[in-house]
């Protein structure tokens, strides 16, 4: 063996095995193996295939200094980018973020979707950097780029040019923003049929305000069962599915579900720019994951942006996400907790179509927790202290000493 990964826990209450990588894949697990190359003793700890962060915005990372926030709202947020996006350059859109893949890494990332936003401000150009990204990192993260039209696209014809031109060059997948073009329903339409031109799933920017009425899922459900296109639809935030009526939210998992269309919540995002109008009992504004887990969606929890006017905060950690959003949703229980876990890794990586887990044959993809159990990693916000991509250490975190007197 390469490596044995000693003492792992891979199923919480699960006896402790060692896990063997030969040529890059999982080669054993089982109790005692021989000696290898390398070991390391998990000591009981969480070992399991990294963090899957299906929603983050890397082009837009860490520009919270070139931009003025005032209201705290979403049209502020899209209008400040957009003006700060006229100047980016694609070794800026690199620095910024290689600086955010980084981050992603040291907390156990291992695969990622990033939204890179194509339009007439960015051109080309944050593509071509974000590819590059893509490029220099895969010896510790898979990245799915998704070309993007955040600021609408039947208003902007050139944009849908552009997008055309991205996925030609290699992006990955199409991603819409319905509630930034004057046409929501004919805008879906066009993502929709770039996806079929180009055999490529989408992921919409969805529903982000707290009006119960005027949502654009009933465009998209009808597009995805026109097309055929169940298990390749996502979409991202949401938030007037917070607030439904608890029927009405049963109705639209039970659709979501049955129709193949997977939900993220961005829980930093979602909390920071909804519900700005409240001058007390400021609504959440995050759209109930778990509940919509329980109806059969494939319901995640991502990062979206850090730094900027969507999110002014931020470090790319999942384990946080989760926590956050056990917190605001009132979670407490073990296998409520487990089910958060479930939507920043396994569930995340289903919303991709990627295979995951830990099988003799697999990728040695193995992230190291500091708990024995994904509920304590969620109630905890414990920290990965290593990671190995394909049998290789490409992360490893000390843990923090204290110096009594
Ligand atoms: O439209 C949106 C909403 C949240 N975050 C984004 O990046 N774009």
């Amino acid at each position: 063996m390469d490596l044995v990964l000693r003492n792992a826990r891979v199923v919480t209450d699960g006896d402790l095995v060692d896990i063997g990588v030969r040529n890059g894949r999982i080669a054993a697990m089982a109790p005692n193996l021989g000696a290898a190359a390398s070991e390391r003793d998990a000591a009981g700890r969480l070992v399991f295939p990294g963090f899957v962060d299906c929603h983050i915005h890397l082009d837009k990372a860490y520009i919270l200094d070139r931009c003025t926030i005032c209201e705290g709202t979403l049209a502020e947020a899209v209008r400040e980018t957009a003006r700060a996006k006229a100047a980016f350059t694609e070794e800026d859109v690199y620095a910024r973020a290689a600086r955010l893949v980084e981050q992603a890494i040291l907390h156990g990332t291992m695969l990622l979707r990033t939204f890179v936003e194509v339009d007439p401000r960015a051109g080309l150009r944050s593509l071509a950097a974000i590819r590059r990204i893509k490029h220099d990192y895969a010896f510790a993260v898979d990245i799915e780029i998704c070309a993007f039209a955040q600021e609408g696209l039947t208003q902007e014809p050139e944009t849908e040019n552009l997008l055309s031109q991205a996925l030609a060059a290699g992006a990955d997948l199409v991603g819409g923003c319905p509630y930034t073009d004057p046409d929501p329903a004919e805008h879906v339409r066009r993502i929709f049929d770039l996806a079929e031109r180009f055999g490529t799933p989408v992921d919409f920017h969805a529903d982000f305000d707290l009006d119960p009425e005027g949502s654009a899922l009933p465009h998209i459900i009808a597009e995805t069962e026109r097309r055929g296109f169940g298990g390749r639809v996502s979409v991202g935030h949401a938030t007037k599915l917070s607030a439904l009526e608890p029927n009405a939210v049963e109705a639209m998992a039970r659709r979501l579900a049955a129709t193949g269309i997977a939900v993220t919540v961005l829980p930093a995002t979602d909390l920071f720019l909804t519900g700005r109008d409240a001058r007390r009992l400021v609504p959440r504004g995050v759209a109930p994951a778990h509940l919509l887990r329980q109806f059969g969606v494939t319901a995640t929890i991502a990062t979206n942006n850090v730094l900027n006017p969507f999110t002014p905060f931020g470090d790319a950690s999942l384990i946080r996400m989760a926590n956050l959003y056990a917190n605001v949703a009132q979670l407490a229980r073990d296998d409520e907790m487990d089910a958060v876990f479930a939507m920043v890794s396994a569930d995340a990586a289903r919303l991709m179509g990627r295979a995951y887990g830990l099988r003799i044959g697999g990728p040695a993809d193995l992230a190291l927790l500091d708990v024995a159990s994904s509920s304590a990693a969620v109630r905890q916000i414990a920290a990965p202290i290593a990671s190995w991509k394909s049998g290789r250490l490409v992360m490893e975190r000390p843990a923090g000493r204290i110096f009594h007197p």
